[in-house]
């Protein structure tokens, strides 16, 4: 069941659905234009928050940006014809993808070389409906590389390059008179192309930049959005976490011990699973 809401005076999301991996899409509405932060994992997934937003009265999208080139954030893209700005790198890989005539063959290929995974095949038939042939993607036609700033009408949207181990183009989107920061995935572990992992070094850079922001709120696209005290108390965990790693090295029993010791953790009580997976990760990022 989608579920629509307005978190702020301007801003209206459609939160984050996990059946077939949608991410949140939001509208940032100013006085002269409504930016919409990614696109969407398919054409049905992008006409639902349309219709909420006409729904509402809301003045449509005059511009899209997508936060990185995932499948979930920027399928959607071609249902909207807008204007759409992209960071280089995403515009690069998704003008390879339309190059593509999309079909269950082109999805197992793209699974065996590892440029997606059979968790995305299996995400992409369910959305899809067991059509990939309804897959369309479209390049983006407003490309930048570190920052660009959109203006709405007393309101302005910081978009920043920040990359990280999810995916090489991640950009976040800060709202700046209302301190809202959307982070797209950029603070998640890579997924596609070998065992996940998260890069101790590219980790701490990346939390170093959102905290610059003293963003109020802190949206993830799979995630609610969060007040800085909960996004904090959250993310706190995994920079212990990150540091650790830089301590002990390849060593996850070290790791385990001086991170349950920081956290307060009792003997025999359980370490979060998030935590433990996320030790594996950090692993797998290490230099072998
Ligand atoms: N642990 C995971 C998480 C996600 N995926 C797939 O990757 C796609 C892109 O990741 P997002 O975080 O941007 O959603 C996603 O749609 C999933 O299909 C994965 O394989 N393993």
């Amino acid at each position: 069941m989608s579920e629509f809401e307005r978190i702020s005076e301007h801003i209206y999301v459609m939160h984050a659905e996990h059946d077939t991996d949608r991410p949140m899409l939001a509208a940032v509405v100013g006085h002269s234009r409504t930016l919409l932060i990614d696109g969407g994992n398919s054409a049905a997934h992008a006409a639902a928050f349309r219709e909420y937003l006409e729904k509402e009265g809301v003045r449509p999208p005059d511009v899209m940006v997508l936060t990185h080139h995932h499948w979930d954030h920027s399928f959607g893209l071609a249902e909207w014809s807008l204007p759409t700005i992209a960071q280089k790198k995403t515009a690069e890989i998704l003008r390879g993808f339309a190059e593509l005539k999309w079909n269950a063959d082109t999805v197992e290929r793209l699974v065996a070389e590892g440029t997606i995974s059979g968790r995305t095949q299996n995400d992409m038939l369910a959305e899809y409906e067991g059509d990939l042939t309804r897959i369309r993607v479209e390049e983006p036609n407003i490309v930048f590389e570190r920052f660009i700033d959109v203006h709405l009408g007393g309101l302005t949207c910081e978009i920043r390059y920040v990359g990280g181990d999810h995916a090489e183009d991640s950009c976040v989107v800060y709202v700046k008179e209302e301190g809202t920061l959307f982070l797209g995935d950029a603070l998640a572990q890579s997924v596609y192309g070998g065992p996940m992992k998260y890069t101790t070094g590219k980790f701490l850079a990346l939390l170093d930049t959102v905290f610059a922001y003293g963003a109020n709120v802190l949206v993830e696209s799979h995630g609610r959005p969060m007040s800085r005290e909960e996004f904090y108390g959250d993310v706190r965990r995994y920079e212990l976490l990150a540091r650790q790693v830089l301590r002990h090295g390849r060593n996850p029993e070290a790791v385990e011990h001086d991170l349950r010791a920081e956290l307060g953790l009792a003997e025999g009580e359980a370490l979060p699973e998030d935590l433990a997976e996320a030790i594996q990760y950090f692993m797998n990022g290490l230099d072998k």
